[in-house]
């Protein structure tokens, strides 16, 4: 899954992954967190999801990152928002509204890009990834992260020899591999499997869509 992957995607218009509106597990899982409002959050891999939106119209300010600066061109002018862009270091970035998008990749990014982040949201960010990329893109997270943060995350699960990824399956027990030192809670596990038609076709025969509530502090 490179970046040429990821671009093509976006040239074609074969985004099945983006939707219409914020993501029914943001919006009911996310008071969880208890963060204060004004807290910094960051969405990694975002796309030009309405997540965003959700995120900043509930007093956050955002930071995503995106590889495709088309994408973030499409979710300024779709919402109808006035964003500046900049270049920092390797990015280009889109800034205002409450927002600071940077377009490019998720592993050049720095602590000091992301220093007051309190909380992390990843839908469709760590599933987007395969095995290998997956265990970097924490590693890379775990890096560059302040010492306290939370994250809602969404998984799917699946039987991954059904068909090939992205998404792909991030079992249970990889959450918590990947995320060892960190305290882990599950919150949500739904069968979703009557939601995804494709997936049926392809001939998935389970799916399961959990949400996690990771915590990390200084002493884990
Ligand atoms: C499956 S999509 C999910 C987008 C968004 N989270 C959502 O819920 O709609 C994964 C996104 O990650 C982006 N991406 C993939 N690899 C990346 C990387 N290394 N750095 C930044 N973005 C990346 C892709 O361009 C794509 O927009």
């Amino acid at each position: 899954m490179d970046a040429r992957f990821w671009h093509e995607r976006w040239q074609r218009g074969e985004i099945g992954f983006h939707k219409s509106r914020a993501n029914p597990l943001l919006v009911r899982w996310w008071p969880q967190l208890g963060l204060p409002s004004g807290s910094a959050v960051c969405v990694p891999l975002c796309g030009k999801s309405l997540d965003l939106l959700w995120l900043r119209d509930h007093g956050h300010s955002v930071t995503g990152i995106e590889l495709s600066r088309s994408a973030l061109e499409d979710f300024a002018q779709e919402n109808q928002l006035a964003l500046h862009w900049r270049r920092e270091e390797s990015f280009d970035v889109a800034e205002g509204q409450g927002l600071q998008l940077f377009a490019g990749d998720f592993f050049a990014v720095q602590p000091e890009h992301i220093e007051q982040v309190a909380a992390v949201y990843d839908r469709a960010a760590l599933i987007a990834l395969p095995p290998d990329m997956r265990a970097r893109y924490v590693t890379h997270m775990l890096t560059i992260l302040p010492a306290s943060w939370q994250m809602l995350l969404v998984t799917l699960d699946y039987p991954q020899a059904e068909r090939p990824g992205p998404p792909f399956s991030v079992p249970d027990a990889e959450v918590r591999a990947l995320f060892a030192g960190c305290e882990v809670t599950q919150l949500d596990d739904q069968d979703v499997l009557k939601d995804h038609a494709l997936f049926r076709q392809q001939g998935m025969t389970q799916l399961r869509e959990r949400v996690y509530h990771i915590i990390r502090t200084p002493a884990a």
